[in-house]
């Protein structure tokens, strides 16, 4: 099954838009697990067991992994995803962009290697820099558009012919470089004017939503922004909410991952359409 078939297939046997994001910070994770060679890969897995019928995809930062050289880690945790959860999108989030030899190795990292079924790319380099990533048809290609950092403003509002430049990068994927139907776009939830914007440029593709919880984006203006008409169409994505909620009551973290993500999916699911 092709990336876009099993988004749309998780999106509705689990009712939810939400994308549970996998950052993992060793100063951050449960003291127990801190100082242990496999910590990293236990968290993530016992925060997938935790949430994974609240999610419509995983998305590990590999940052967080190649940061402490626990590619190994990765491996074994999209490997995990795979095997356990085979109907859930495993979305990398490496937002590469290079010349087009050294972005099929990118490619490969993230479709063989780790068998993510979708990867986030930056489009600033252009088409051919793209191209290695679009030759996987059955994988999506996740394109950065309108970042949910206020920097991001810095480029991507530049006015471009009287058109900011994400406007420009939505509709150039929308009607020129999504030939086999595999893209999305990265839009944040922080900037829900021009979640709109892009909503109206493309149509149904898919948007990957970050910016809600520990950014500070507001799910219902988000859900009223970016939604489809059949109430679809976004991977709203959180991760330090969930993945660090603190426990409440007796929970341990796990407990506390999961009453957040489905606090979380819940405050979206309240505002979509259907
Ligand atoms: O515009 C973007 C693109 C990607 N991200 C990534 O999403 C998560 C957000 O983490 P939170 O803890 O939910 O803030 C992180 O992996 C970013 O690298 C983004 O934030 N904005």
């Amino acid at each position: 099954m092709n990336f876009i078939d099993k988004l749309s297939a998780a999106w509705t046997a689990n009712h939810s838009l939400l994308c549970v994001g996998l950052d993992p910070d060793l100063a951050k994770l449960p003291a127990e697990l801190r100082d242990t060679p496999d910590g990293i890969t236990t968290f993530c897995t016992r925060i997938i067991d935790a949430t994974a019928d609240l999610a419509c995809a995983f998305k590990p930062q590999i940052a967080y992994f190649a940061a402490l050289g626990a590619e190994k880690q990765l491996e074994d945790i999209c490997r995990y995803l795979r095997d356990n959860y085979p109907h859930i999108p495993l979305i990398l989030d490496a937002k590469r962009g290079d010349i087009g030899a050294t972005a099929t190795q990118y490619a490969r990292e993230a479709f063989e290697r780790y068998g993510a079924d979708a990867v986030t790319v930056n489009p600033y380099m252009g088409e051919d820099s793209l191209d290695p990533y679009l030759a996987w048809p059955d994988r999506g290609v996740i394109i950065l558009c309108r970042t949910s950092n206020p920097g991001g403003s810095d480029l991507q509002f530049l006015d471009t012919d009287g058109v900011p430049l994400y406007q420009r990068v939505a509709r150039l994927v929308a009607e020129k470089w999504n030939k086999n139907g595999q893209c999305a776009l990265v839009v944040g939830a922080t900037f829900p004017e021009e979640l709109a914007q892009v909503r109206a440029i493309v149509g149904d593709m898919p948007l990957l939503v970050p910016g809600i919880g520990a950014q500070g984006g507001d799910i219902a203006a988000t859900v009223g922004a970016g939604q489809t008409a059949n109430g679809m169409g976004m991977m709203i994505s959180s991760s330090r909410a969930i993945i660090y909620a603190q426990p409440q009551d007796g929970e341990d973290w796990t407990d506390a991952a999961r009453r957040v993500a489905i606090e979380t999916r819940d405050a979206i699911n309240q505002h979509r359409a259907v």
